[in-house]
């Protein structure tokens, strides 16, 4: 915190969170049984706009992490500029243990118990690991049965049901913005430079396929089930191909099969890790041969293996600015709904590009400026718009 420079009584103010809801949920499954879920809302920080940031389902989702998941999104909004605070929530459920109906009904019962504190100028949820448009879509219609009609509650909504062209291929789409930029400040051709990218879901599945796009040679994917590799680059296009159908890397017949934790020790240029958190640490650290590190989850990197990888020169780009792409186009989604309007999805996309990368030049400035590494730097930016609206505001 000291080189945020924002003085100790808003460091304290910036570091809880505004609100915690824990909450119960029961569950009355198909076949009888009853079961109860815990979920979660997080308000970390409205000083700069409504609290915004998705909503995850998954059987560790507990209070701690989204906690840390909310103020993460408290420093991307302000990084990116946009009107908004953090928030950030879930339900501690496995989503392959109930069918639609049930985690429908399940949805539905989380916004009974939270519809109160979220609302289209309070907290906006939006998509996370395991949620997708049709769970928006039940949040929406759920909160305006309670509220009156009211699409802007939440964004990454069906494009049917007001949600906005372009949203779904946002994160992964940012993700490759943040990298064309990072290539040619260090003076490389992407058509030389090796990729391998951890997770082919939303985000890790359109990273690959706009950076195959690009030419980009992608030598490693994996997901939970396992790895591939192939160092004279795999065919991308025929990966996602398999895994939209259903299949998983496992599954997958070419290239050298791996166990997935080991797409992330792999010879590369640039690792992208896009799955889950802190699967960069203590014990693989040493072992990265990448010379680049694009954020493409939240918190993939732990702060001991951040330290390690900084000392030998790996350049990382941090989460709140790579992966920041989704919540930029949810606030275009979120603008059209206020004003029942809609923008076709070539405007969106240019203007996401626009927003990142001002944001990633912002950043590389400062870092180079003060001679700061690209994480520091973007927590000095994000950190000091919030602190200055906060002192603009008042304490009250
Ligand atoms: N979806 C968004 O718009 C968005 C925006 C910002 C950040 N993120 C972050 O990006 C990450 C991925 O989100 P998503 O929406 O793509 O989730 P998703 O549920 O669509 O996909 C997750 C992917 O990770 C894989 N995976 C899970 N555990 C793994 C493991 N241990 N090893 C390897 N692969 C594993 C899964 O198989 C799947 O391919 C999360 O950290 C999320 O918080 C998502």
């Amino acid at each position: 915190m000291d080189v945020m420079d924002v003085g100790q009584n808003i460091e304290a103010l910036l570091v809880t969170a505004n609100r915690s809801i824990s909450v119960k949920i029961p569950l009355e499954l198909d076949d009888g049984t009853i079961r109860v879920f815990k979920g979660y809302r997080v308000q970390h920080n409205n000083a700069r706009g409504p609290f915004k940031g998705g909503l995850r389902y998954a059987p560790d989702v507990d209070l701690d992490e989204v906690r840390s998941l909310a103020s993460l999104m408290t420093w991307k909004t302000a990084l990116t500029r946009l009107p908004y605070g953090g928030a950030k929530g879930g339900i501690a459920v496995d989503v392959k243990e109930l069918n639609r109906g049930e985690l429908e009904r399940l949805t539905r019962r989380f916004v009974n118990r939270i519809h109160d504190f979220i609302g289209p100028q309070t907290d906006i949820p939006a998509p996370d690991m395991n949620t997708n448009a049709q769970t928006m879509a039940w949040i929406m219609d759920q909160y305006s049965m309670l509220h009156g009609h009211n699409p802007a509650v939440v964004t990454g909504k069906p494009v049917d049901l007001y949600g906005a062209e372009g949203r779904e291929s946002a994160t992964g789409r940012g993700v490759v913005y943040v990298i064309e930029e990072l290539m040619k400040d260090e003076g490389r051709d992407l058509a030389e430079t090796t990729f391998c990218i951890q997770g082919l879901g939303n985000v890790g599945s359109y990273a690959a396929r706009f950076l195959d796009g690009l030419g980009a040679k992608i030598v490693g994917v994996s997901d939970v089930s396992g790895a591939v590799y192939d160092e004279a680059g795999l065919p991308v296009g025929e990966i996602l191909e398999h895994v939209r159908k259903g299949g998983d890397v496992k599954g997958y017949a070419g290239g050298d099969a791996l166990p997935g934790e080991e797409l992330l020790t792999l010879p590369c240029d640039v690792l992208v890790p896009a799955a889950v958190g802190d699967v960069i640490n203590r014990e693989n650290m040493r072992e990265i041969r990448a010379s680049y590190i694009v954020e493409a989850a939240n918190g993939p990197v732990t702060p001991e293996a951040d330290d390690h990888l900084r000392e030998r020169g790996v350049i990382l780009v941090p989460d709140i600015l790579a992966n920041a792409g989704g919540v930029v186009v949810s606030y275009f989604e979120w603008v059209q709904n206020l004003q029942n309007f809609s923008w076709k999805e070539k405007q969106a996309n240019a203007e996401l590009h626009s927003t990142i990368t001002e944001a990633y030049r912002r950043v590389r400035k400062l870092a180079k400026r003060r001679g700061l590494d690209l994480r520091t730097a973007a927590f000095v930016l994000a950190i000091g718009s919030v602190g200055k609206a906060t002192v603009l505001r008042g304490i009250y």
